[in-house]
């Protein structure tokens, strides 16, 4: 984040923007400032803002909290609360990154699709939850609900066929309806929101055979639209096509009265934190998301992004997208690259 927001603030010195940025707590530093994973305070900032720019939340420290205090149950309320039914996931190759994924390049070269996923209900949300004694047996037993409505579906079926008139047509909507009465459902009213959209290819694909495809032949898709559970999964594989997960941006979106939440695909990534491994570019283009679809500043936005493949094309990586003849760098030192580039004007 710390990266992202100075690309921000270059990017609005350069096209005179002006940008207001404030910060607020959620997450791990939340509980440990206020012992609540999204304090009232910052919700109410976020909702008396254009857009929200998150990082991401959870770690070891806060792992073994009750549920109701973890940092995820946080994110999940942010999510809520602003009523984020939509998260977009772009996967998009960079022609630079030849080589970074574990994939055949044949496979991965060009690949340009979009997930599409149900935030908001679902396994993530869905009741009755939770872990109790079965008084028959004395067993321990875990539940979690996966519940969709018809309107839960409705409304996001009807964002992936827009976004799908608007890039190649197609959408591949993924569910589990052989065993699941709710992906019945959810098929069912993914059916009835296509026949509005005559001109969209609707297909239908498990999602044990579409996590296979991804990584088959992932140039088939082009906008996949699934549940909260399925499109978490489905998204993290998606990134390795283009090289790593520090790569992926996000867009979290309601229904326009509110501010939408541009967020990375990844996690916190515990495992390299405070030793400056991290890749920024995934935050960095969330923000650059944030300019294009919250603040319509399209300029700010393509400079974000051409900055991100100017540096690309220097040879500058991260470890997670290092290969043979490239230059390696820490989080910082590519924050900084980001900045001179956007400043350079992306050249
Ligand atoms: N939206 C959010 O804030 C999310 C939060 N989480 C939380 O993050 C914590 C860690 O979860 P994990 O399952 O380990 O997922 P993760 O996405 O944090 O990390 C998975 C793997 O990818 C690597 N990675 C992730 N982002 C990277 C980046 N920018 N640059 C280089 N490498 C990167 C990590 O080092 C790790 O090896 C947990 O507490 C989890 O609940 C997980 C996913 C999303
Ligand atoms: C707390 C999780 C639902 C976060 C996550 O993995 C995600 O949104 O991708
Ligand atoms: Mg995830």
């Amino acid at each position: 984040m710390d990266a992202t927001v100075k690309v921000l603030e270059a990017v609005a010195s350069r096209f005179d923007l002006n940008l207001a940025m404030t910060s607020a707590l959620m997450g791990g530093a939340a509980i440990d400032a206020t012992g609540e994973p999204l304090p009232a305070a910052t919700l109410d900032q976020c909702r008396a803002s254009d857009a929200v720019l998150l990082a991401c939340i959870g770690g070891y420290k806060w792992d073994d909290l009750p549920r109701a205090t973890r940092p995820e149950t946080g994110l999940l309320a942010l999510r809520k609360q602003l009523g984020l039914f939509a998260n977009l996931r772009p996967a998009k190759s960079f022609a630079q990154l030849e080589g970074a994924s574990s994939l055949k390049d044949e496979v991965v070269n060009g690949v340009d699709l979009m997930v599409v996923r149900e935030l908001t209900g679902g396994v993530y949300f869905g009741t009755p939850k939770g872990i109790d004694t079965d008084p028959s047996t004395g067993a321990r037993v875990g539940y979690s609900n996966m519940v969709y409505h018809d309107y839960e579906v409705q409304r996001i079926a009807r964002v992936a066929m827009d976004i799908a008139m608007k890039r190649g047509k197609a959408v591949v909507s993924v569910d589990k309806a052989n065993v699941l009465e709710v992906s019945q459902l959810w098929r069912e009213e993914v059916i009835k929101v296509a026949a509005d959209y005559p001109e969209v290819d609707l297909s239908h694909m498990y999602v044990d055979n579409a996590a296979m495809q991804l990584v088959r032949w992932p140039k088939q898709f082009d906008v996949l639209v699934t549940g909260n559970l399925f499109g978490d999964v489905l998204s993290d594989c998606a990134s390795m096509l283009v090289g790593s997960l520090g790569m992926l941006p996000s867009a979290s979106l309601g229904d326009g009265s509110g501010p939408g939440v541009f967020e990375p695909v990844h996690g916190s990534a515990p495992d390299i934190a405070g030793q400056d491994k991290a890749n920024p570019v995934a935050c960095v283009l969330s923000a650059a998301m944030m300019l294009r679809y919250a603040l319509a500043e399209t300029d700010a936005a393509d400079a974000v992004e051409a900055a991100v493949e100017a540096v690309l094309n220097a040879g500058w990586r991260t470890g997670d997208i290092m290969s043979d003849g490239k230059t390696l760098v820490g989080c910082k030192r590519m924050g900084e690259l980001l900045v001179e580039a956007v400043s350079a004007g992306g050249k």
